[in-house]
């Protein structure tokens, strides 16, 4: 897919700004704290519904106003798509060709969108929770049912830690209620397990060959689920299911001393292997960098699989952090097949290659020069 305009109103630091002869690659300059970052930001909440960088709309929306919008014309496979998002006091709503979604679940995978920043390292090296973040966002982005299953499980989550919260005592009083949050809890749960395995396996395949072709062959990287019950290989639902319930009531009574839930989806996390040890605890800061890399460029090969498009891409100031070879490597893996928006301080740091066809805006102040 390819994104010809852009145009965004009382976004972040633009007022407003209507952007259009995007080429292939588009370099995105400008000193620091001028724009750049909002703009690649904007092209991903189109994608996401939601910013990678918060979780409260309200910071999209320039200061002093009580609202933004956001909209693009994205070019796909069989025909043009507008998008728009805005956002206000009453919350977000969200437009495809002019007509409102619904639901926005609905909305999530018009535009697809991978991102790579600094920050992602944090996907190696942070904790669990960012994983889940990274699974969360990936998968939903081409399974809106998977987005589906993810609201009802943490519904259902927040209504039964509750319960939890108040059965110390009383558990003979609550048994039944307990039994209905247990039931819902593992419908949605096993559901969510499930697509993370395959979806982790599909990464899997890709990620190696990438990284394989990174570091020249001189690193295999693994990837594999850790669950909080059960093996990481089981995906069959009725087996999930079970091994859920069973966890759930050999845990009842320390849930119910802490209050909390404390097995299901939301304590599981992924373990990634660089030649056979964790890259968590083993690897360098370089290895720990690529691995990311990799984790980000296979999934552009796996939304191109499922959906049968390549999404855009967008490197938030991260090109300058990669030696030329890398630099090279992540050029040429893509050129052409994947339209491309790049930030950057200066062009002494990009490779030269790089350059020649690239389209180049300056950013200066929430302005944008070609
Ligand atoms: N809601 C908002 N309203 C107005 N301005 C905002 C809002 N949120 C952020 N900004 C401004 O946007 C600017 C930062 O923009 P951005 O993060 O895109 O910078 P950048 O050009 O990518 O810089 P760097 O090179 O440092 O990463 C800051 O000046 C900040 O004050």
């Amino acid at each position: 897919m390819f994104v010809n305009k852009l145009s965004l109103q009382h976004y972040r630091n633009y007022d407003a700004l209507n952007l259009d002869s995007f080429g292939d690659v588009n370099l995105i300059l400008g000193r620091n704290a001028q724009g750049k970052t909002n703009l690649l930001e904007a092209l991903l909440v189109l994608a996401l519904t939601k910013s990678h960088r918060t979780s409260k709309d309200r910071e999209l929306i320039s200061f002093g106003q009580d609202h933004a919008a956001v909209s693009a014309e994205v070019e796909k496979k069989y025909g043009t798509v507008q998008v728009e998002l805005r956002f206000s006091n009453q919350g977000k709503k969200a437009k495809l060709n002019g007509l409102e979604q619904r639901k926005l679940s609905e909305f999530v995978g018009a535009l697809n969108a991978v991102m790579f920043a600094p920050e992602d390292l944090e996907i190696v090296k942070g904790t669990p929770g960012v994983r889940r973040r990274f699974l969360d966002m990936e998968i939903g982005q081409v399974q809106p049912s998977y987005l589906f299953h993810l609201q009802q499980y943490q519904k259902v989550l927040v209504q039964r830690n509750n319960l939890l919260k108040q059965a110390w005592g009383k558990e003979a009083e609550l048994a039944v209620m307990l039994e209905i949050w247990n039931e819902q809890l593992v419908e949605h749960g096993v559901k969510i397990i499930k697509k993370r395995k395959q979806f982790i396996k599909k990464l899997q395949k890709w990620a190696e060959q990438i990284h394989d072709g990174i570091t020249g062959g001189s690193e295999k990287l693994e990837l594999s689920y850790l669950p909080s019950f059960g093996e990481a290989e089981t995906e069959d639902e009725a087996v999930l299911l079970e091994q859920f319930m069973i966890k759930l009531s050999q845990m009842k009574d320390q849930e119910i001393r802490r209050g909390m839930t404390l097995a299901g989806p939301h304590r599981d996390d992924i373990t990634f292997y660089i030649n056979g040890n964790e890259a968590q605890t083993y690897g360098s800061q370089g290895q720990q960098r690529t691995t990311a890399l990799s984790l980000k460029l296979a999934e552009i090969e796996l939304i191109n699989e499922e959906i049968g498009e390549y999404p855009i891409l967008l490197l938030d100031d991260v090109l300058s952090e990669l030696d030329p070879y890398r630099q090279t490597q992540l050029i040429e893996t893509f050129q052409s097949k994947v339209q491309t928006f790049i930030t950057a301080t200066g062009i002494e740091s990009i490779n030269e290659s790089r350059l020649q066809n690239a389209s180049i805006f300056h950013v200066q102040e929430g302005q944008v020069q070609r």
